[in-house]
């Protein structure tokens, strides 16, 4: 009996198909698994038809409905078809046409090129030339430095050998990106990073090979089962149901050889980290190193995984409810890290609660002490110097040491000053026993530090690039250190919270285990470039570290429509375009639930939720404290830049992006009194907007009225 597989770049298609047209590709899909090959394809109602000869002959195309036409690859020996793409009935033959399928093999994958393209580019066409070095000038061709025989042995095919010969810089192999065979092109990304011959062999091309030994040019059956990364052989109804609907989510599959590499590694010899930019499926590896953990458990071990925000561990739960058995989830805690800390000092001190309005206490208490300085001072030397290098003495404070990053002088008398406010204002939250955060940290390690059962086996944190060393502390005391303690993933870019961390001072030493991903899966290449230049020129350590972070960009796999840019003459102008836009994603099919409006405030997240409402827009305020992302999936969901953060939708407004909103200068320190922290504060304003923007998947709309912010590239 024939069988189905699916590749999964066609999925973004299905979004667009109406409710019909996804019923009949089912019940064809079906069909592929109910008759036999003759029958199937002498089939009337799906009209099976070949390309015209000279093309791939192995391309079938073969009707969904009148509007829309699949594309599949059928196979000659074996039995597997593979669905490679679905397309409206006047491009399909078109596109089926220009396209060709090869087995790699060395890597054993099946890849897909723009054959007609790669022609075209050959025969060299005034229009489309690729610029060929002259004669005689050797530091021309991008690759000039690697044999052919090393290109062979990477995979690289000749038609690809000639073509990438012709390459004279990475922009232009990124533009090429598209039209050349998957794999071989990340061999060619990979070398023209400066990576060696050795170096891809063992992170590109190894992990592709198949157990099975070497696959032939031929055998397409086997090159299908082996592309684990792009392909999906569904083996029920179910599984085909699943897989088009998207509920079989294409992260529960398809990792990337380095994601997998790293999230099934079965021992990093201490903490190990995962950096990259947004989108690159640092939350996906998270995802599998956790499953990989639980799987791997000894008897009475435990898991952690751990995030930001209560939606983000929503999230996070939800997807590892898809990717862990039942009995293998019963082992492993979702939590936030101020969550950990509560439960821990509450086995102690069951009245203890959480306190939020630490800010406001410390201002009080400074104006008792009649301090010089404005009302949040106090309170960020207690965050950013007392509780983050754990002072607890006068004596600690006076080190000339500990105010290291600050850069308001105070003299010995001040210092004395401050100290004392901050002891008086400890010393009363402990009588109310309502404790915040931070102090609940401290006291948490402290209890884990004392106990010989750590309560983990092992602890992997999302999102870390946010986490304050009292956290870290926490995180680290709940864990014995040892191999594969901890598994840590974040993007300092994404840092929108004012912590700097070092991870050597917390005792998490990572040396030699840092890990970066750098293929973005949500972002389509035109919202990513533009995204990435609100950060260009901006320095960025590397996560939990004091030095800049190793050139080496991140690549976005999708392509689209780049971001829409509107400035209006006013706020009611901004309001009203803003309302036209997201009822033309609606008409373009995109689901309220995918669609998400950010804004700098909640005054201005109220607002923008009335005047939707008022346009009788599906909309729902999303707080992600409180709500999960799949609630409300028929509404729009409107929130703070802040809110999104870990978040992905298909289309993102960014409204309000107006110079006093972004950065909003009562939020950052000013340069007066303390440089650093006003640099610093600065930086995390620029970091809220990249984030919000990058995460949009399809569609990103940016607006502001009057003066732009000046952190937007224009
Ligand atoms: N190998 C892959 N193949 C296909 N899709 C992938 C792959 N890895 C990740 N994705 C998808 O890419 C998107 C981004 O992944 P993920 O959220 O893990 O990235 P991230 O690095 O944690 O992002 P951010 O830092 O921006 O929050 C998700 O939709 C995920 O399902």
């Amino acid at each position: 009996m024939p069988q189905l597989a699916i590749d999964a770049t066609c999925l973004p298609q299905y979004d667009k198909l109406d409710r019909p047209t996804r019923e009949r590709l089912l019940a064809v899909t079906r069909k592929f698994r109910e008759l036999s090959f003759d029958a199937l394809m002498s089939h009337p109602d799906l009209r099976i038809q070949r390309l015209p000869a000279g093309q791939d002959p192995r391309i079938r195309t073969f009707r969904i409905s009148d509007a829309w036409t699949g594309v599949m690859l059928a196979p000659e020996s074996g039995e597997t078809f593979l669905l490679v793409h679905l397309l409206p009935r006047e491009r399909a033959d078109e596109w089926a046409g220009d396209q060709r399928h090869d087995v790699n093999t060395v890597m054993g994958t099946l890849e897909r090129r723009d054959a007609a393209a790669l022609e075209r580019a050959g025969d060299d066409k005034p229009d489309e030339r690729v610029e060929r070095p002259q004669e005689g000038d050797a530091a021309a061709g991008l690759f000039d430095d690697i044999g052919d025989h090393d290109l062979r042995r990477l995979g690289i095919d000749s038609e690809i050998l000639d073509f990438c010969r012709s390459l004279s810089s990475v922009s232009e192999l990124e533009h090429w990106g598209p039209t050349l065979p998957q794999d071989q092109y990340e061999v060619l990304v990979e070398l023209a990073q400066g990576h060696s011959v050795e170096r891809v062999m063992r992170e590109v091309v190894e992990p592709r090979r198949p157990s099975v030994g070497a696959v032939a040019a031929d055998d397409y059956d086997t090159a299908i089962r082996n592309t684990r990364e792009r392909v999906i052989v569904v083996n029920d109804d179910q599984e085909i149901e699943d897989v088009l609907a998207g509920e079989f989510n294409a992260w529960r599959i398809y990792l990337h050889p380095k994601q997998r590499e790293l999230a099934y590694r079965p021992r990093f010899n201490g903490p190990a980290k995962v950096s990259g930019g947004p989108g690159t499926g640092k939350t996906v590896v998270a995802l599998h190193r956790v499953k990989h953990l639980a799987e791997h458990l000894p008897l009475d071990g435990r898991v952690l995984l751990t995030s930001f925000t209560n939606a983000l561990v929503e999230s996070l739960k939800r997807n590892l409810a898809l990717l862990l058995p039942a009995e293998l989830i019963a082992d492993v805690d979702v939590v936030t890290a101020d969550k950990l800390a509560l439960d821990v000092v509450k086995e102690e001190r069951p009245e203890v609660r959480l306190r939020s309005d630490t800010r406001g206490l410390f201002a009080n208490i400074a104006r008792r002490h009649r301090l010089p300085w404005p009302a949040d001072f106090v309170y960020q030397e207690y965050r950013h110097v007392v509780m983050a290098q754990e002072i607890g003495t006068l004596e600690g404070y006076l080190d000339p040491d500990a105010r290291r990053g600050r850069s308001t002088p105070l003299t010995v008398d001040q210092r004395r000053d401050v100290w004392h406010a901050i002891s008086d204002a400890r010393a009363m939250m402990r009588q109310t026993r309502q404790l915040p955060a931070l102090e609940l940290h401290a006291e948490a390690t402290r209890i884990l530090a004392d106990r010989t059962d750590k309560p983990y086996t092992n602890v992997v944190v999302d999102e870390a690039q946010d986490l304050h060393p009292v956290q870290w502390r926490t995180l680290r005391a709940a864990v014995p250190p040892g191999p594969n303690d901890m598994f840590i993933a974040g993007d300092n870019r994404q840092r929108i919270y004012d912590s700097t961390v070092s991870f050597k001072r917390l005792g998490i030493r990572i040396v030699g285990r840092s890990y970066p991903l750098r293929v973005n899966y949500r972002t389509t290449t035109e919202i990513l470039t533009w995204a990435n230049e609100i950060m260009r020129g901006q320095e960025v350590n590397e996560l939990g570290e004091s030095v800049p972070e190793p050139a080496g960009s991140t690549r976005s796999v999708l392509r689209g429509d780049p971001p829409e840019l509107y400035g209006a003459p006013d706020e009611a102008a901004e309001l009203e375009a803003l309302a036209e836009r997201v009822r033309r994603w609606l008409a373009d099919g995109i689901a309220p639930g995918d669609v998400c409006v950010t804004t700098r405030t909640n005054r201005i997240r109220d607002l923008v939720v009335r005047h939707l409402r008022d346009r009788e827009l599906p909309v729902a305020v999303f707080n992600p404290r409180e709500h999960a992302v799949t609630e409300a999936s028929d509404t729009i969901r409107v929130t703070t830049m802040h809110g999104v953060k870990g978040l992905e939708f298909r289309a993102i407004a960014v409204f309000g992006a107006t110079a006093d909103a972004l950065p909003k200068m009562d939020h950052v320190t000013s340069a007066d009194l303390d440089e650093q922290q006003h640099a610093a504060d600065l930086a995390a304003q620029r970091s809220l907007l990249y984030v919000a923007c990058t995460r949009a998947r399809e569609s990103l709309y940016v607006s502001w009225h009057g003066p732009p912010s000046p952190f937007l590239p224009m």
